[in-house]
């Protein structure tokens, strides 16, 4: 897939005790990239290297054609929602929300109202006064999400963020956030998805990377990389068998 880097990995290597990374990856702008492979492969740490929370022995992270290796999370042009803890307990829902826009939380009228039109975009006008352990997952996930989309940066990652969820609910949650990123067509947000369902990376990804022992062993189209055809590994990984060429 041709087109300018959102996002870069360049020769990124990372050593933790028993475990060895180096990234070599573009996210293409506008694009959605699910990150698929087994446990342990790197993909949270992928992630986590591209929002500062761990930092390279050596090579590049490049966001948006800025050198960002060493720039402090909160720094960086980009939201990440977990699969879980993304919100403040004490906090209500309306002002979990607010802080995408308010970090020290003084909020003015026009941010309000942002606040509460991101709320009924999720479905949870009602909600604003809840707290956090009042909701169910889903809800709470919702509360997240609305909140990445009022921060608008340009570049989202998930890092498993509806993996709790039912099925159902899972995919009701993906088909949201297709149409909220439909919805900014013309400022399309890049999307990096850590996914342990296929599925879900069919349905929605224009490209998969997949990793194992640290590194992107593939990285393609979607159908393509799913087919299992393009790696034997990726074959294994899914389950699926490979017929003769
Ligand atoms: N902060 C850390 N300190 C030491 N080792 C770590 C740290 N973070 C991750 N690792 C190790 O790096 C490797 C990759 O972990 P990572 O969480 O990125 O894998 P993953 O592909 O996201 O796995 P899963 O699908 O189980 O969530 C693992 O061996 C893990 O134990």
């Amino acid at each position: 897939m041709s087109g300018v880097p959102a996002l870069s990995f360049e020769d990124v290597r990372l050593a933790y005790e028993g475990s060895d990374m180096r990234f070599d990856l573009d996210v293409i702008e506008g694009e959605w990239l699910a990150v698929i492979g087994p446990s342990g492969a790197g993909k949270s740490t992928l992630l986590d290297l591209a929002a500062g929370f761990a930092t390279p022995d050596s090579g590049r992270v490049v966001i948006g054609g800025r050198d960002m290796t060493r720039v402090a999370p909160a720094e960086r042009p980009l939201s990440i929602v977990f699969q879980e803890n993304n919100l403040f307990p004490h906090l209500d829902v309306f002002r979990n929300v607010a802080l995408g826009i308010a970090p020290n939380l003084r909020v003015s009228k026009g941010d309000r109202r942002r606040v509460m039109e991101a709320l009924e975009a999720v479905g949870l006008a009602g909600f604003a006064t809840r707290r956090p352990a009042t909701m169910s997952g889903g809800e709470r996930q919702r509360v997240a999400l609305a909140r990445a989309f009022l921060r608008d940066r340009p570049l989202l990652l998930l890092d498993e963020p509806f993996a709790a969820l039912g099925p159902a609910l899972r995919k009701g949650m993906l088909g949201m956030l297709k149409t909220l990123r439909a919805e900014r067509a013309q400022r399309p947000m890049s999307v990096v998805m850590v996914t342990h369902h296929p599925d879900d990376a069919a349905e929605h990804a224009d490209r998969v990377a997949f990793l194992d022992h640290g590194v992107v062993l593939a990285v393609g189209p979607t159908r393509a990389i799913l087919s299992g055809q393009t790696d034997p590994r990726v074959a294994r990984y899914l389950g699926t068998k490979v017929s003769d060429p």
